[in-house]
């Protein structure tokens, strides 16, 4: 099939090269030219395993991208893989979907027949039909038998993991209000519904949408809840990971999203999460416990703080962090917990050296100021105290590195470090 992907961000570019790895032909369109130059040139923008193997396979041939939305015209359906990010009062700010929507029905226009336009983006509720679907349909201004149909299709793939979480998902969820639309859908995912089998959910658009804020909201309050229980379960001295694992063996709980530590971070929990409260707000629903959950993401970084300082006096000390991106195998930042880890030494006057083995330049852009190590060595070298931020499979191969710190204080927010002899050792819930 002839596909477009408005937007070539993560879930965009990952979409995209999955698509055409399912031997579709690809079309994406990005207002960002670098973006479209790099994918024309075989090469991903953004940093995600197996997408540059993949990229560099279909990009500039069964892939194209353009920054003109008339190439629409020659597919059959398009996705609109656009960000959706917070307003000030936590809602989602609409503004760049709205206006693809309208540079998109214009270009529709020109088009003889109809259309499906298919939303990708994390929307609340009403988005897909009262918001989009009419500017959508006042721009195209099709007769009635050359109609837009919308649909919803969100998108559950992690980064760290999205090529692989698209490939092999454990749902599929179609949003739509024609038997067309389910039709078209059915066809674009048909061979990867062979390949995998998923569940596949045909439901309403509103519910479609629904399920997504649903899917994010409980992963969120699940994660948050460990972390409650684990903060509890270290003021008794019982290791939270071993409770963790426990109750993860009843299949009603389940193994996954169980480590507690340092909190959730990215850049859809922290957004999805305060746009479900703010959408919550606007029907004068009071949702307690997403906002609870939200609290206690919140307070994990200063209690990594707290621990440090059980320890060790951090005014004018060097104090290495260890890991800066939200979580390991992306360069992403967006809601990394690293960030107010980073603000609360700030605000207690630490000495800041920083690493991570591939986010730097992102946070260098957030926090210009604090120095930053080219490997976790060079940042613990002299340090009077460390955190644990992200995940990093490499920092748990630290061993000798810990004797180059001028008081060994490590506190640990992931789990990740085994080396617990001759340095003092915190677990943020353990
Ligand atoms: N990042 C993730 O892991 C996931 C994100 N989502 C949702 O998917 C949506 C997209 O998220 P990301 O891919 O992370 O966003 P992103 O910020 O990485 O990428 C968005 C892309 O859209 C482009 N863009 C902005 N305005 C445009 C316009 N008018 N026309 C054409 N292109 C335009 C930007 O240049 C950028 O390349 C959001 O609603 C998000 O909540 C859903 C599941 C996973
Ligand atoms: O809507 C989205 O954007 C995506 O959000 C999350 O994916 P992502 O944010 O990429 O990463 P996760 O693996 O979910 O991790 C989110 C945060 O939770 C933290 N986490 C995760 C799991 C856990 O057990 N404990 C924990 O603290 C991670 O360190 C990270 O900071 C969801 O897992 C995806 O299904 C969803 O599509």
């Amino acid at each position: 099939m002839e596909i477009s992907i408005v937007g070539s961000g993560y879930v965009g570019t990952t979409v995209a090269a999955c698509f055409a790895d399912l031997g579709h032909t690809v079309m994406t369109i990005d207002i960002d030219e670098q973006i479209v130059d790099q994918l024309n040139h075989g090469k991903a923008p953004i940093h995600e395993p197996e997408l540059d193997e993949l990229i560099n396979i279909y990009g500039g041939n069964q892939l194209t991208a353009t920054t003109d939305y008339a190439a629409v015209r020659d597919t059959d359906i398009t996705f609109l893989a656009l960000p959706t990010p917070s307003n000030a009062d936590g809602s989602i700010d609409t503004s760049a979907i709205e206006a693809s929507a309208r540079t998109l029905g214009e270009a529709l226009a020109a088009k003889d027949g109809s259309h499906q336009v298919v939303v990708k983006s994390t929307v609340v509720p009403g988005t897909t039909e009262d918001v989009l679907y009419p500017l959508l349909n006042e721009a195209a201004d099709k007769e009635t038998d050359q109609q837009i149909d919308v649909a919803m299709n969100p998108e559950f793939l992690s980064q760290g993991t999205a090529v692989t979480d698209f490939q092999t998902p454990d749902k599929i969820v179609f949003g739509t209000q024609t038997d067309r639309a389910t039709q078209l859908l059915t066809d674009v995912f048909e061979p990867l519904i062979a390949e995998s089998s998923p569940a596949v959910v045909e439901t309403g658009i509103r519910e479609a949408e629904m399920i997504k804020y649903a899917n994010n909201a409980f992963l969120a309050t699940k994660i948050s809840l460990i972390n409650e229980l684990g903060n509890l379960c270290k003021e008794y001295g019982v290791d939270a990971y071993e409770v963790a694992t426990a109750i993860g063996l009843d299949d009603r709980i389940g193994k996954q999203f169980l480590r507690s530590g340092v909190g959730w971070g990215g850049s859809c929990f922290p957004k999805d999460t305060r746009a479900l409260i703010a959408a919550a707000d606007e029907v004068n629903y009071e949702p307690s416990l997403l906002e609870a959950a939200v609290e206690v993401n919140e307070k994990q970084p200063k209690r990594l703080l707290d621990l440090l300082e059980k320890h060790v006096d951090v005014s004018d000390r060097q104090i290495a962090v260890l890991g800066l991106a939200f979580k390991s195998g992306t360069d992403d930042i967006r809601g990394s917990r690293a960030v107010p880890t980073i603000e609360g030494l700030q605000e207690r006057n630490a000495d800041i050296v920083a690493y991570d083995p591939v986010a730097i330049e992102h946070m260098r852009e957030t926090f210009p100021d604090i120095d930053y190590a080219e490997s976790a060595a060079a940042a613990l070298n002299g340090a009077h105290g460390a955190v644990v931020v992200t995940d990093w499979d490499e920092f748990s191969a630290l061993d000798a590195e810990f004797d180059q710190m001028t008081t060994p204080v490590v506190v640990d927010g992931r789990r990740v470090i085994t080396r617990q002899d001759d340095i003092i050792y915190e677990g943020i819930t353990w």
